[in-house]
């Protein structure tokens, strides 16, 4: 296992311009030894490029790659001691579910007895157990990719395993074990654990940090809980959650804050930076309240959808609309209602330009 240190960018025109030819931008990031990290971020954000640049794929345009201290910029993946899953399996159909398993240790020349453990142990994590026997051709696609999941994590002297999205082609219920299964599997083995998706439910099931990136940028490092609580700029406010974190445009209007264009006092205690900003606040923590008490904005419902275990209502402030999921034991106001949405409180974000200032 190694500590994995990045201080790079990568643009993969021969002439750069501007930011907009830079698939990451200059970054600075550090994997612990052991960590379990996502790479979450939408489609063309660079996730899969900075993966690349870790296991040896691809040579950054610019900086270092380094390993324990070591500078790796230039070793291939095999000298960086790496292994990988992919998004599709990579399974010898002629040999058996076993025998792929052991495939990695075999190259490696590691003693049989030392293999058929380490097999045993993959394979009883992954619930492979009755099929080591098997041949691995004529397997459904899920079956396989659990194999190739198991041979990225049987060695047990890489120095990370890294996942690009490896659970795209698992079927919805089996992902949700899986998911859980890393987990585990990562508490128990310890090895260091890079995994990539655009999936938030994936990210924040398996990983104790998250990278949340956005156009070449990572934009936040976090605990899925401070990623919930604290967003760090107003993407990953929108991109974490379901539904995403509530923006408003907010000012400092004389003790008072303008709130979407309508006056409302602040709560006790309550003090806003003065300028244009923007307020965030989660739905989970939007609640209904009296208008005209402090923190609460005039609103009308739009909208009130019960989607199983919560109720989302949905209300217009001004232009802006404003979720609140609320448990099934409210009764909501109807389409067209007034009513009035507490918003600002002990859960309140503030953002200047896009990042977190309180
Ligand atoms: N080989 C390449 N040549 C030129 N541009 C590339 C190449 N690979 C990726 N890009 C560009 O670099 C940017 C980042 O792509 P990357 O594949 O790293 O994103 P991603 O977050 O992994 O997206 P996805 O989830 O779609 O794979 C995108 O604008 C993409 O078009």
């Amino acid at each position: 296992m190694a500590r994995i240190d990045l201080d790079l960018s990568h643009s993969y025109a021969a002439h750069p311009q501007g930011d907009e030819d830079y698939a990451l931008l200059p970054l600075k990031m550090t994997f612990r030894d052991g960590g379990a990290y996502a790479l979450l971020g939408p489609s063309g954000c660079g996730k899969t490029t900075m993966l690349n640049i870790i296991s040896g794929l691809l040579v950054p345009s610019q900086g270092s790659v380094r390993f324990d201290g070591a500078d790796k910029t230039r070793d291939t993946p095999q000298q960086r001691n790496i292994a990988q899953v992919f998004q599709f399996p990579v399974v010898y159909d002629t040999m058996t579910v076993g025998e792929n398993l052991a495939f990695p240790l075999r190259n490696r020349k590691i003693p049989a007895a030392q293999i058929k453990a380490r097999v045993g142990q993959i394979a009883e994590m992954l619930e492979l157990s009755h099929q080591l026997d098997q041949r691995a051709a004529g397997l459904p696609a899920d079956a396989k990719q659990k194999i190739s999941l198991g041979r990225g994590l049987v060695r047990s002297d890489v120095s990370a395993v890294l996942f690009d999205e490896p659970l795209t082609v698992i079927d919805p219920q089996l992902k949700w074990q899986l998911r859980r299964k890393l987990k585990q599997i990562h508490h128990e083995l310890k090895l260091t654990l890079i995994y990539v998706t655009h999936d938030q439910v994936e990210a924040l099931t398996f990983a104790e940090e998250i990278m949340v990136m956005s156009r070449g940028k990572v934009v936040q490092v976090g605990t899925p809980e401070a990623l919930f609580e604290r967003p760090a700029h107003t993407f990953v406010g929108h991109f974490i959650g379901s539904p995403g974190m509530n923006i408003l445009p907010i000012e400092a209007a004389g003790g008072m804050a303008l709130l979407g264009g309508q006056p409302v006092a602040l709560p006790a205690g309550m003090q806003l930076a003065a300028g244009q900003l923007k307020l965030g606040i989660r739905p989970e923590y939007t609640r209904l309240a009296a208008p005209g008490q402090p923190g609460v904005v005039a609103a009308t419902v739009e909208k009130v959808q019960n989607v199983g275990t919560y109720q989302l209502l949905t209300a217009r402030v001004g232009q802006h609309l404003v979720r609140a999921r609320l448990g099934l034991e409210h009764d909501l106001p109807e389409h067209g209602a007034a009513t009035g949405l507490a918003v600002l409180g002990p859960h309140s974000c503030f953002y200047r330009n896009e990042e977190l200032i309180a």
